[in-house]
């Protein structure tokens, strides 16, 4: 192939990246009913608490918080301070911790769940449900910000674990 045409190919990609815009659908429900809100965090499943810890604080130079014990949830918890969100680094707490379901099958670690807010999570969960995603609890649970939470079912979502917390938006 010529230079010359190869260069004008070349112009041709650039131009259709740089041409490329996105276009936006609405939800198709009354956004009036629940809304979801900004992603809260990212979880980490870790089989090492504190060495996860030391990477983000003293490698990649993040805040990070005091480990927190949730026992009702079955974990322990750091939070890593973001600008625009935070990411939980888990470590199991007690003998039927889901962590250690996921480390089991995941020995490294790795991403465990991901929380967005929304405005009504009792509104939310009704809505879902109708729609058969599966709730994992039947009443939302007080989360690691001391606000109500639920997790739906990985298996209804694409393969990844969703938690809603109740925000005022
Ligand atoms: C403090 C609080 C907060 O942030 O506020 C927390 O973080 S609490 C964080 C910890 N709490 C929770 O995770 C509560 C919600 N989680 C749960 O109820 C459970 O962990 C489930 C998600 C239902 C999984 O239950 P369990 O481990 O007994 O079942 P399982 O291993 O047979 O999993 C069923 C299927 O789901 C998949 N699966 C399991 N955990 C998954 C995950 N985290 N992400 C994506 N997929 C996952 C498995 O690979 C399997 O797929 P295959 O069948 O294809 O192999």
């Amino acid at each position: 192939m010529k230079k010359e045409h190869m260069k004008r190919i070349g112009c041709g990609i650039h131009r259709l990246i740089h041409s490329t815009t996105v276009t936006w659908t609405q939800p198709s429900f009354p956004s009036a009913v629940w809304k979801l809100g900004s992603l809260n965090h990212v979880a980490i499943a870790t089989p090492d608490l504190k060495k996860s810890t030391a990477l983000y604080r003293d490698v990649l130079g993040a805040e990070v918080s005091d480990i927190q014990a949730l026992p009702d949830h079955g974990v322990y918890t750091v939070f890593v301070k973001l600008d625009n969100a935070k990411l939980e680094l888990l470590h199991p707490l007690g003998e039927n911790s889901p962590i250690q379901n996921f480390l089991n099958k995941n020995k490294t670690g790795g991403i465990h769940h991901i929380c967005i807010e929304v405005n009504d999570i009792k509104a939310a969960m009704k809505d879902l449900k109708e729609q058969n995603i599966r709730c994992l609890s039947n009443e939302p649970k007080i989360g690691a910000h001391g606000k109500p939470v639920v997790f739906l079912h990985p298996k209804d979502c694409d393969g990844v674990l969703v938690e809603l917390e109740e925000t005022k938006l």
